[in-house]
């Protein structure tokens, strides 16, 4: 039977042909999400890409929608889609994109980078006179192991750091890390790890997971990165734990509330690097490329009436590794 398949986001010619291929008679709309009608989205049955959700909450026949996110949280809210609509994410997309900017952040910190531009813009040639971090030795605690938290602990891994993961259920340990942990064993492990890497999905489990106690157990001058989900972050405790120097800096893609308002302390902190929830944007095409990659095979299963990959729990709202289909990592 004939499907109408809605897709928006700003596909190159190549990438519409890779999706009409993958099920080739059903009818296509291609838009993206700044110009997508009320029209197309009523008379969609599939949808790929973040439409505004008071739209997509009007269309009651969806079978299907495929998020350009990994965390799609407001369309998990219950009224938002239909109760039988699958809901797909784009776990495996991000890894490359979001390792890459954890990286760059590590070293801007570690090194000191930051800083020094600071004394750049003051025209100051004057050496910070204390030892600077070494990545290679670092203790890695990676909190999320799943396509983001895996992709960075294999570099940090090559890079010459010791990575010790943390999962919901700790589950195999890959060849680059010393030991995967489950929840129960973070407070544990915080002790030991120079830089705490959050790549967790928003749920009410991580919700404040890094509330004051919990940052008050890292050690004293660790460095924390987040590019999961603002929520799983306090960032008051977060400001006053670098502020008292009992962490040295952090780095965040993720705020909560998003955007982090004018006047919160963290903005004015000399060791804190601050961006507006970028990390993974489309900027880097090879993330576009991907979600165009698993939206097609899931097209494939959806058009021969199979199981999707990528399936989200409504309640657990992320794709347990453990779920079998699941697509980890396209890198
Ligand atoms: N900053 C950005 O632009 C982006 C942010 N994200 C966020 O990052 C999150 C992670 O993305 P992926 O790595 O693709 O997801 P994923 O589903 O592959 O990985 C999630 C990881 O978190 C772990 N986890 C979940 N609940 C936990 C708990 N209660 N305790 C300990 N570990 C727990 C899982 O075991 C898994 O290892 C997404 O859910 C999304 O919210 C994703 C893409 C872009
Ligand atoms: O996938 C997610 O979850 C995200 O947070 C998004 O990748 C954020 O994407 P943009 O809003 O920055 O395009």
């Amino acid at each position: 039977m004939e499907k109408h398949i809605l897709v928006a986001l700003p596909l190159t010619e190549a990438q519409r042909e890779t999706i009409r291929q993958a099920a080739p008679r059903f009818a296509y709309r291609f838009t993206t999400q700044e110009t997508v009608t009320r029209e197309e989205i009523l008379w969609a049955d599939a949808i790929l890409g973040n439409v505004p959700v008071d739209l997509i909450r009007q269309n009651d026949h969806l079978a299907w929608f495929q998020s350009n996110f990994a965390g799609p949280d407001p369309y998990l809210e219950p009224g938002v889609l239909p109760a039988d609509c699958l809901v797909t994410n784009a776990t495996g997309a991000y890894g490359l994109a979001i390792s890459e900017w954890m990286l760059g952040m590590w070293l801007a910190l570690a090194k000191d980078l930051v800083l020094y531009r600071d004394r750049q813009h003051r025209h100051e040639w004057n050496a910070i006179e204390r030892p600077v971090r070494s990545i290679a030795g670092a203790r890695v605690l990676c909190v999320g192991m799943g396509d983001i938290g895996a992709s960075f602990a294999r570099r940090a891994h090559l890079l010459g750091a010791e990575v010790v993961g943390v999962r919901r259920h700790a589950g195999e340990c890959p060849d680059y890390c010393l030991r995967v942990v489950d929840t129960a064993h973070l407070d544990e492990e915080l002790p030991a790890a120079d830089l705490v890497a959050l790549s967790l999905p928003g749920t009410p489990q991580t919700y404040r997971m890094f509330d004051a106690a919990r940052l008050a157990r890292c050690k004293q001058g660790a460095i924390l990165l987040n590019v999961g989900r603002g929520s799983t972050v306090d960032c008051d405790a977060l400001a006053a734990a670098v502020q008292s120097g009992a962490l040295y800096g952090a780095a965040i893609d993720v705020t909560d509330p998003e955007p982090l308002p004018p006047d919160h302390p963290l903005w004015g902190l000399d060791t804190v690097l601050i961006t507006p929830h970028i990390s993974g944007r489309f900027s880097l095409p090879r993330t576009l490329e991907n979600i165009v990659g698993i939206f097609a095979h899931n097209l494939q299963r959806f058009a021969a009436g199979q199981t999707l990959d990528n399936q989200m729990s409504r309640t657990t709202r992320y794709v347990s590794e453990d779920t079998p289909g699941r697509r980890l990592t396209c890198e």
